[in-house]
């Protein structure tokens, strides 16, 4: 795992940055990938998207659909009320790793667990097992063709709630379509688009908000 720029970027902030300060771990982590390493962190230019739509929408239970490094994790976190909870799913278990360093380091532990794993393996045990009944807000930022497949698992076990909240990342790089078209045309979500730029890049990118009508 050494010789991986996950480690690095870890090793990075565990140098750099502030223990217990979780925006002073964000901005190590953009330092990282502008001045070192691209990595797939959201970043800094749709972070303020992330965080203005995390603010409006003042959330007590979050879920996040890839966890990665745990940048987004610590980004959304430190806007959180106290008691406030994020469930953060990570198929990859050296990423799942270097979140749960990311995360204790950030100071934000205690309201963020990383569920190792895929998001369809823990959907539907959300409700049982963890205690959810339904989420606010959810971040959803895993791999592409996901998006829509887990969106609808999302409604099938009723973890959504009239007036929950979806973010998608990267809707037009590398682009979700079918979940555009999902959300845009199926009548249960009223529909947001941020134009913004790829991470640490100029390509043009956005995220999209997709606010949950409920099972009409
Ligand atoms: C773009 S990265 C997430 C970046 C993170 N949200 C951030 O901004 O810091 C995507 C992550 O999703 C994970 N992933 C992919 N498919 C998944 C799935 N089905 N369930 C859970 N995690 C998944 C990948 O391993 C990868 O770490
Ligand atoms: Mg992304």
């Amino acid at each position: 795992m050494e010789d991986m720029k996950e480690q690095r970027m870890l090793d990075y902030v565990l140098e750099n940055a502030v223990r217990g300060d979780p925006q002073s771990v964000v901005d190590k982590l953009d330092q990282f990938c502008r001045s070192k390493e691209w990595t797939m962190n959201v970043g800094d230019e749709k972070g303020l998207i992330l965080d203005k739509v995390v603010i409006e929408a003042d959330p007590s239970i979050v879920l996040e659909l890839g966890t990665y490094c745990g940048y987004s994790a610590v980004r959304i976190a430190r806007l959180l009320k106290p008691g406030a909870r994020l469930l953060s799913m990570e198929l990859n278990p050296v990423h799942a790793s270097v979140a749960r360093k990311m995360i204790e380091f950030a100071g934000v532990h205690h309201m963020v667990e990383v569920l190792e794993g895929s998001a369809e393996e823990f959907i539907p045990k959300l409700k049982q097992t963890y205690g959810v009944e339904t989420v606010d807000f959810v971040f959803i930022d895993h791999w592409k063709d996901r998006y829509l497949i887990d969106t609808k698992m999302l409604e099938e076990f009723r973890v959504l709630r009239e007036g929950s909240v979806l973010l998608a990342d990267n809707v037009v790089y590398p682009g979700v379509p079918d979940f555009l078209q999902y959300v845009r045309t199926c009548g249960r979500y009223e529909c947001t688009n941020y134009p913004s730029h790829v991470q640490y890049m100029n390509q043009e990118d956005a995220l999209e908000k997709a606010v949950f009508l409920g099972y009409l």
